[in-house]
This record gives C-alpha cells, sequence and structure tokens, in this order.
C-alpha cells in the first residue's frame, strides 16, 4: 500500500529555549562565565550570548502529506535555516514518496554541498530528514525506533550535563558533564579554578560517580594535555571537545598523550559520514558525539553509528531530546545517552526543548523508557509564536 504522496513542507523559526537551548534568559547555569574560543577576547568572557550563541533560534520543519498527516521536527537553525529549507531543498520533498528517504536525502546534500558540507546548512538538511522520520511514523503508525530496526535495551540511561553534578547524582543520573568555565587566556589561576571546581564536585558526589568536563572547543592542545593529566587525579572520565573541530591532527595528540583510562571526546559540532569518518581513521576521540539535529539528521546518523561501530567507538550523541532517544535505543554502540539540564540552576528535571514539544519525555532516575506513539512520540506547540519568514 503506497504512502500519500508530500504536499508541502513549510519552515517556521521560534525565540526562546527549545532546540536552540542557548537561548535562554538571564541567569542561567549555560550562559555563565563558560570557556569557548571567544573567551579570548575579556568582552565577551561572561556570557556566550554577549558574542551570539544564541543568534539563530529554532527552526521548526512541518512535512504534510496529502492526506494531511504532518511529521515536524525542531532543531538549530533560525531564518537562514528557515530560507534554505523553504527555497532550495523543498524542490526535493514536494510531491514525492516520503519513503524516498535516501534519495531525498542524497539530493538535499549534494544540491548544497557548493555553499554547505557543515554547520547551518546541514542544520537545515538534519530538521528536514527528521521531520520526514516523523511524518513516515505517522504515516506507518511506528514510532522511529521501530523504523530503526527496534529497541536493543528497554531503558535509556542518562548522564546529565550542567552546573551541578552534584544534584545530578541526586536525581539518579550515571554522571554529570560540567562546563569548563575558564580557558588558556586566564593562564594558571583560570586553570586552578577549573581544578577547584572539579575537585569540589568529586567531593561532594564520591569516588565512583562519572565527572567529565566540556570544554566547548575552548583550549588549545597544550592546556588541554595539561588539564587532563592534573583532572585525572580527581578521576576525570572524559575530557569534551577541548579543541576546534577542525583541529583533527589536535584531537590525535591529545587522545595519544591524555592520562591513561581517560576518555576524550568530541563530534557535536562535526557533520556528515566524511566529518567523522576523519575523526575515527585518524583516532582522535573515544567517543563520537553527533548531534542528530545538526550532523545530517538520521539518515546520516545510521552512516556515521555503523562506522563508529566497526572500529569499536562509542556513539553517544550529543543532547537533541527525543531526536537522539530513538536512535540510542537501538544501538549497541550507544549504552547511554545525554540529558541537558535545562533549569536555569540545573538543580530539577525539565523538558529539554521546552516549551515546544508537547509530550516531550525526560529521563525518571536517570532513566526513560520510550513509547510507542508514533514518529518521535511529541507534537508541535503552536502557541510558541511560530513565524514563516518565507511562505511560499
Ligand atoms: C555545556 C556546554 O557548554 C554546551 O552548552 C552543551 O550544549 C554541549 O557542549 C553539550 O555537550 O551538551
Ligand atoms: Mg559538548
Amino acid at each position: 500500500m503506497p504512502l500519500p504522496l508530500i504536499k508541502a513542507v513549510r519552515a517556521y523559526v521560534v525565540r526562546g529555549g527549545g532546540a536552540d537551548y542557548h537561548d535562554q534568559g538571564e541567569g542561567h547555569w549555560i550562559d555563565d562565565h563558560i570557556a569557548t574560543p571567544m573567551s579570548r577576547y575579556p568582552e565577551y568572557r561572561q556570557s556566550r550570548q554577549s558574542f551570539g550563541i544564541n543568534v539563530l533560534g529554532t527552526l521548526v520543519v512541518e512535512i504534510e502529506a496529502v492526506d494531511g498527516t504532518i511529521g515536524f521536527a525542531v532543531t538549530t537553525g533560525g531564518e537562514p535555516a528557515a530560507f534554505i529549507v523553504e527555497k532550495h531543498l523543498a524542490r526535493f520533498l514536494e510531491g514525492r514518496d516520503p519513503t524516498e528517504v535516501e534519495k531525498i536525502w542524497d539530493q538535499m546534500y549534494f544540491s548544497t554541498q557548493y555553499y554547505g558540507r557543515k554547520g547551518l546548512v546541514v542544520n537545515a538538511i538534519s530538521g528536514v530528514d527528521l521531520a520526514l522520520y516523523d511524518l513516515l511514523g505517522k504515516l506507518r503508525q511506528e514510532p522511529v525506533y521501530a523504523l530503526l530496526g527496534g529497541k536493543v535495551r528497554d531503558e535509556l540511561t542518562f548522564y546529565a550535563t550542567g552546573a551541578r553534578p552534584d544534584l545530578a547524582k541526586e536525581m539518579g543520573f550515571i554522571g554529570g558533564k560540567m562546563p569548563l568555565h575558564h580557558g588558556p587566556a586566564e593562564g594558571e589561576e583560570g586553570l586552578r579554578k577549573n581544578l577547584e571546581e572539579l575537585e569540589t564536585m568529586r567531593n561532594r558526589v564520591g569516588e565512583d560517580f562519572w565527572l567529565m568536563f566540556d570544554c566547548w572547543m575552548s583550549l588549545d592542545l597544550n592546556y588541554a594535555t595539561k588539564l587532563a593529566h592534573k583532572a585525572h587525579e580527581y578521576g576525570l572520565k572524559w575530557i569534551e571537545e577541548a579543541l576546534s573541530p577542525d583541529d583533527y591532527w589536535g584531537y590525535r595528540d591529545l587522545k595519544k598523550n591524555a592520562p591513561p583510562g581517560m576518555l576524550v571526546t568530541t563530534g557535536e559540532h562535526e557533520a556528515t559520514r566524511w566529518g567523522f569518518r576523519m575523526l575515527l581513521e585518524m583516532e582522535c576521540c573515544d567517543i563520537i558525539q553527533p548531534d542528530v539535529g545538526w550532523c545530517g539528521g538520521v539518515t546520516e546518523l545510521i552512516k556515521i553509528a555503523n562506522l563508529a561501530d566497526s572500529k569499536g567507538v562509542m556513539m553517544i550523541p550529543h543532547g537533541s531530546s527525543v531526536y537522539s532517544y530513538h536512535f540510542v535505543i537501538t544501538r549497541h554502540n550507544s549504552p547511554f545517552a545525554e540529558f541537558l539540564m535545562m533549569a536555569p540552576k540545573a538543580d530539577e528535571v525539565v523538558p529539554m526543548f521546552h516549551p515546544q514539544l508537547i509530550g516531550e519525555p525526560v529521563p525518571v532516575n536517570g532513566k526513560l523508557k520510550l513509547g510507542d506513539a508514533p514518529g518521535f512520540g511529541v507534537e508541535l506547540n503552536r502557541d510558541v509564536g511560530l513565524h514563516r519568514p518565507y511562505p511560499r
């Protein structure tokens, strides 16, 4: 029984949290003096919003079939991504069979390769691909994880990212990933403060709870190596995204020089099978962390995850709510998942993409059982102020 054809693709933008989860109000832990590549400029050190981390906003992609069924997804991209969806990508979907996921992806990628390949364009492609999987699930009345081969475990297990790993332990998470607050520009004093924060948290959580640093591309190889070795004394489990995503050579050397037993991780700002092939073949990291809303969507993450699996490397997606949950639960080399603590003080579990997804599930005691609702199992909150900047 053929599925109804795709009738229309629409792209909206939304401000305020949601998929562009850095777009938060004042006083949020996620914008409190976190080290970044811009930290070398003192004026941009206190707040990432000051240099524009939230400039894009959320992209919402809707794909409507001729029978009225609508699939949707949210990711980071805002107006420029909406332009790409409406003016460029929509032509490869409208009037087409929604089961042609591979051909549609191939046409979206190679038609934009001359100006895309990574970043915003692949975010837009990812948003379309995720919406297409949501539509397929709704048309077939199956959850996305069933389209991907089914669950390999009954429930998801999470570590938490946020400023309070001590509270994350109390909430039942298996670990806490802390934002690194001081980069190389703050010298030895900054390094000492980073280690003091780690020591404080280690004393609060005890010996066995995982503690990680998320360095958000802010370090150089020398600083990262020094930090790794000093942090090893406090049992740091992994050092994440220490270097520029383009510095494959630096990651290769960091992994070689890291203390035995410490994991080097990266990938949330990498894209496509080709980018992750580089990370894997150059042996840059122990865990790859693609964001399914930024790396190319489900269609590309299948290829990326299989590459990692073939090399015995874990694929633990960057926190992307239901879009990563439905993937992780189908993969043996994704034994746990990330949950980003979006409460301003990281002191309670709130939906990661709040307020955009109705029915968005959250971990309870650090674990989550996915339901069997069709698609990604969520509905779009249409009260969030959807704006379609490029109507056709
Ligand atoms: C906490 C980090 O600075 C980022 O904000 C976070 O989104 C990302 O790096 C992560 O791994 O969750
Ligand atoms: Mg990260």
